[in-house]
C-alpha cells in the first residue's frame, strides 16, 4: 500500500477505537445522571420515614448526588483530544492514552489517564530504553474526528510484519502548530526529560529551572495535574495554588488545567494573591525594588506603631469633679508601653485600655499626693473604665487599624521618615512617600505585597462574625457584609501545594505574602535567572528559603531544550544577553524555519507607520496571533496606533507583562526602551525577544541594544 492509504487505513483504525470511547462516555454520562435522580429521590423518600432512618437516608442521597456530580464535572470537561496516544507492546498487548480513564462494561480499559503508571511508558521509553514498547504512536483528533496519527519506534527488531508505521515526528509538528490565544497542554507530546519532573514525589520542593521556552509551565502545569490524580487524598481537599507573574499570564495558560480535567486548582497573579484587591499596575523600576526589599517589613512594623494620624493629642476625663489630664507626650509613652508588649494593634485593644487606664490613676494619684490624699486605684479603674466618654476617646486614639488606610498614611513624607529612620535613604523615602500620596491610579502589584504584611501586622480588626473577610479598609469593611459566600475562608493559607511560575522576579516582599499561604505545602518552583527583572537576587533568595519553611526534600531538574523559538529567533536573543548569562545557561533551541529576524532602524517620524506595516506583514504571514511589545509606558500610545486591526489576532503588551507568554509572531518596538525602564534591562529584553515562536521584526532607532555580546553573524536588516 502507499504511504497515504496506508494512514488513511490506519486513521480509520483509530477511528473506529475514537468512536468506542465516546459512545461509552455518552453511557457513562446516563449512568451518573441516573444516579443523581435516584439520589434525589432517596430525599424525597426520607421525609415519611423515621428520624433516624432518616438521617441515613439523606446522608447516603448527599453521598450518591456529590460522587454523579464530580463524575458529571469530570466527563464534561472539554477534551480537545481525549484520546491521544497508543502503545504496542512486544506481548501484542495495545493501550492507548488520554485525558481520562475509561473503561467498558466488562471492565476493560478503554483509554488509561496519561498520569496512570500504564501510561508512563507513553513518556519514558526510547530507543535505547523502549520499555517493552515497540510501536508509541500519537493520535491528533479535532473533537470526535482522528485527523492524524504519527509513529515512533522503539525496538525495529521486534516490528511485525503487520504492523504499519507512519508519520515522523509528533513533536515538531506540535511546535510547528500556530499558537492561539490561550496555552495548549502537551500530554500528547511530553519528553522523556519533561516527564521525570512532572512525576517526581509530590514532598518538599520541587525546583525547575531552565531557559525560555523549555517547557517549564507547561510541566509545571501538568505537574499539578499528575500531583492532583495520583495524591488527590493527600493534596485535592486543601488545595493547590498556582502563582503567575500577571493577569495576562493566568488568562492565558487558563485553559491548560480543565483541559486535563482539572478544575480544582486556583490560579492567581501576583497582583492578586491578596483577597479583595486586584493590582495589574506595576512601579517604575526604582520604586519597585523599594517596596519589594525586605526593609520594608522594619518599615511597616513601625508605621502600624506610629500614632495613628487623627488621634487626639490630649486626653481629658473628669473623676470625682477632677479633670485628669494626659497630655501627648504621656499618651504616647502608654502607647509606645501597649506596643512593646508586641501583638497586632487590632489584637491589643483591650491592652490599650486598661493601660492608659493605669495612666489615668498614676495621674490621679499624682494630683492626689499634692494634696495628701489618697486614691482607690481599683475603683477609679473600674469606674473609668465603663464610662462612655473613656471608650469615646479610645476608639479615636487606638482605631481599629486596616492595612490600606496604615499605608497611605506613608504618603506623609514626614511619618515615612520616621518609620523608615536608618532602613531607607532619604530619596528613596521622597520617592516612596509620593507614590503613597498618588492613589488616583489604584494600587500596584508591589503595593499588594505591602498590604498584606500590613495585614499581618495590624491584624484581624474586631469581628462579629468568625471566618468574615478581613477587609482591607473601612469602606470596604461596609461592602464586604454583603459579599456572596466564598468557598474558602478569606486569606486562606493551608494549600496542600503550591506553583510558583516565573519565581526568579518574585520580591522578597512577594516571597513572604506567597510563602504564607503555604505554610503546610509542598512547593514546584519554576523560574530561569536570566530572565529575572529582580535585582538583589541574594535577598529573594533568602525570603525564599523562609517560604519553604523546613522542607527537608529539596529536588532541582534543569530543562535544556528551547521548544518555543526557532534557532534563528533564539540565535538573536542570546546574541544581545550574552554576557549576562553563562553559556551553560541558555537552552538548545531545535527547530530550524529559515526565517531570520528582521531588524529595521526607525525614528520619531516612521516609527508609527512601521508598527502598523509590520504588524500587518505578520498577521498576513502567520495564521495564529502577534503580539507588539514594547516599554511599558509605550503601551497605550502603540495600542492607539494598531486600534482596529486583526483585534483577536494582535496584542500590544508591555515588556513586563511578556513574561510567559507567546505568540507565532512578535514585533518588538524599540528594544533599548526596554533596556533602560527596568533595572535589570537586558534581561528583559531577552524576555521580550524569546516570546516569538516563527517570526520576529525589531524596530529600533538606535543599535545599542544589539551590544550585549557582540556575537558574529548579524541577523538581516
Ligand atoms: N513536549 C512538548 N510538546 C509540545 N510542545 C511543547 C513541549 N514542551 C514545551 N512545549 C511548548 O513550548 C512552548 C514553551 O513552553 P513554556 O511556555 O512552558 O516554556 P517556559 O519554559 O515556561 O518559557 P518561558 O520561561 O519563556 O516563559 C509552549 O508553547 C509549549 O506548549
Amino acid at each position: 500500500m502507499s504511504e497515504p492509504r496506508v494512514r488513511r487505513a490506519e486513521i480509520a483504525i483509530e477511528q473506529s477505537h475514537v468512536d468506542r470511547v465516546y459512545t461509552r462516555l455518552a453511557e457513562l454520562r446516563q449512568q451518573a445522571e441516573a444516579m443523581r435522580a435516584k439520589g434525589y429521590e432517596i430525599g424525597h423518600g426520607a421525609q415519611r420515614e423515621a428520624v433516624f432512618e432518616q438521617a441515613s437516608m439523606l446522608f447516603e442521597r448527599d453521598m450518591m448526588v456529590f460522587h454523579a456530580n464530580q463524575t458529571l464535572q469530570t466527563l464534561d470537561a472539554e477534551y480537545e483530544g481525549l484520546v491521544f496516544g497508543r502503545l504496542d507492546h512486544t506481548s501484542g498487548e495495545t493501550v492507548y492514552v488520554g485525558r481520562l480513564g475509561i473503561r467498558d462494561a466488562e471492565f476493560e480499559n478503554l483509554v488509561t489517564d496519561w498520569r496512570a503508571p500504564a501510561a508512563a511508558a507513553f513518556y519514558q521509553a526510547t530507543a535505547e530504553e523502549p520499555m517493552d514498547v515497540v510501536r508509541r504512536r500519537v493520535i491528533r483528533c479535532s473533537g470526535q474526528s482522528v485527523l492524524d496519527v504519527d509513529d515512533d519506534v522503539l525496538m525495529p527488531e521486534s516490528v511485525p510484519a503487520d504492523m504499519p508505521v507512519v508519520g515522523e515526528g509528533a513533536l515538531m509538528a506540535a511546535l510547528g502548530r500556530s499558537r492561539g490565544e490561550k496555552m495548549r497542554d502537551i500530554v500528547a507530546t511530553i519528553q522523556k526529560e519533561q516527564d521525570e519532573v512532572i512525576r517526581a514525589p509530590w514532598r518538599g520542593v520541587t525546583e525547575i529551572t531552565g531557559g525560555p521556552g523549555t517547557g517549564k509551565t507547561a510541566v509545571a502545569l501538568h505537574r499539578a495535574a499528575y500531583l492532583l490524580y495520583r495524591y488527590r487524598r493527600q493534596l485535592g481537599g486543601a488545595g493547590v495554588l498556582v502563582i503567575g507573574p500577571s493577569g495576562v499570564f493566568t488568562n492565558y495558560i487558563s485553559r491548560v488545567l480543565p483541559s486535563m480535567g482539572e478544575t480544582n486548582v486556583e490560579l492567581r497573579a501576583l497582583g492578586e494573591v491578596l483577597d479583595g484587591i486586584e493590582a495589574t499596575r506595576h512601579d517604575p523600576a526604582p520604586l519597585a525594588a523599594i517596596k519589594g526589599s525586605l526593609r520594608m517589613r522594619k518599615v511597616l512594623l513601625k508605621a502600624v506603631r506610629d500614632t495613628p494620624p487623627d488621634a487626639p493629642t490630649e486626653m481629658r476625663i473628669v473623676y470625682k469633679g477632677e479633670v485628669l489630664k494626659l497630655d501627648a507626650k504621656e499618651l504616647e509613652k502608654v502607647r509606645r508601653k501597649v506596643h512593646t508588649q508586641g501583638g497586632p494593634p487590632n489584637r491589643s485593644r483591650v491592652r490599650a485600655a486598661e493601660t492608659l487606664l493605669e495612666a489615668l490613676a498614676d495621674k490621679a494619684e499624682e494630683y492626689a499626693r499634692a494634696d495628701n490624699r489618697t486614691v482607690d486605684r481599683a475603683e477609679l479603674i473600674t469606674e473609668l473604665g465603663e464610662r462612655i466618654d473613656f471608650h469615646r476617646f479610645l476608639v479615636v486614639w487606638w482605631p481599629v487599624l486596616y492595612p490600606a488606610e496604615v499605608l497611605r498614611w506613608l504618603g506623609d513624607e514626614r511619618r515615612l521618615a520616621r518609620a523608615a529612620k536608618n532602613v531607607l535613604k532619604r530619596d528613596e523615602i521622597a520617592l516612596l512617600a509620593a507614590s503613597m500620596r498618588d492613589r488616583s491610579r489604584g494600587w500596584t502589584v508591589a503595593d499588594i505585597a505591602l498590604l498584606d504584611e500590613l495585614r499581618v501586622l495590624v491584624g484581624p480588626p474586631p469581628k462579629r462574625r468568625r471566618r468574615h473577610r478581613v477587609e482591607l479598609d473601612a469602606e470596604q469593611a461596609r461592602d464586604s457584609r454583603d459579599s456572596a459566600t466564598r468557598q474558602r475562608p478569606e486569606h486562606y493559607d493551608e494549600y496542600s501545594h503550591i506553583v510558583v511560575d516565573e519565581s526568579q522576579d518574585l520580591s522578597p516582599m512577594q516571597w513572604r505574602m506567597v510563602g504564607r499561604r503555604g505554610k503546610y505545602a509542598s512547593w514546584t518552583v519554576v523560574g530561569d535567572p536570566v530572565q529575572s527583572s529582580w535585582p538583589d537576587p541574594a535577598e529573594a533568595a533568602q525570603a525564599r528559603e523562609q517560604a519553604f519553611g523546613a522542607k527537608t526534600q529539596h529536588r532541582r531538574y534543569t530543562l535544556r531544550t528551547n521548544y518555543r523559538n526557532s534557532a534563528e529567533i533564539f540565535d538573536l536573543a542570546a546574541r544581545v544577553v550574552a554576557g549576562h548569562a553563562a553559556e551553560g545557561d541558555l537552552p538548545h533551541a531545535v527547530r530550524t524555519t529559515g526565517l531570520t529576524p528582521q531588524i529595521r532602524t526607525v525614528d520619531d517620524t516612521t516609527r508609527e507607520i512601521s508598527v502598523q506595516t509590520a504588524a500587518k506583514e505578520l498577521l498576513d504571514a502567520v495564521d495564529g496571533t502577534v503580539g507588539v511589545i514594547c516599554a511599558m509606558d509605550r503601551v497605550p500610545e502603540v495600542e492607539k496606533w494598531l486600534a482596529g486591526q486583526a483585534e483577536d489576532r494582535l496584542k500590544v503588551v508591555g515588556s513586563l507583562d511578556s513574561k510567559g507568554l507567546e505568540y507565532d509572531a512578535v514585533v518588538l518596538v524599540e528594544p533599548t526602551e526596554l533596556i533602560t525602564e527596568s533595572l535589570t534591562g537586558r534581561r528583559v529584553l531577552y524576555v521580550a525577544l524569546t516570546r516569538a515562536t516563527q517570526q520576529l521584526t525589531v524596530l529600533a532607532s538606535d543599535e545599542t541594544w544589539l551590544d550585549g555580546g557582540n556575537a558574529e553573524g548579524a541577523p538581516a536588516r
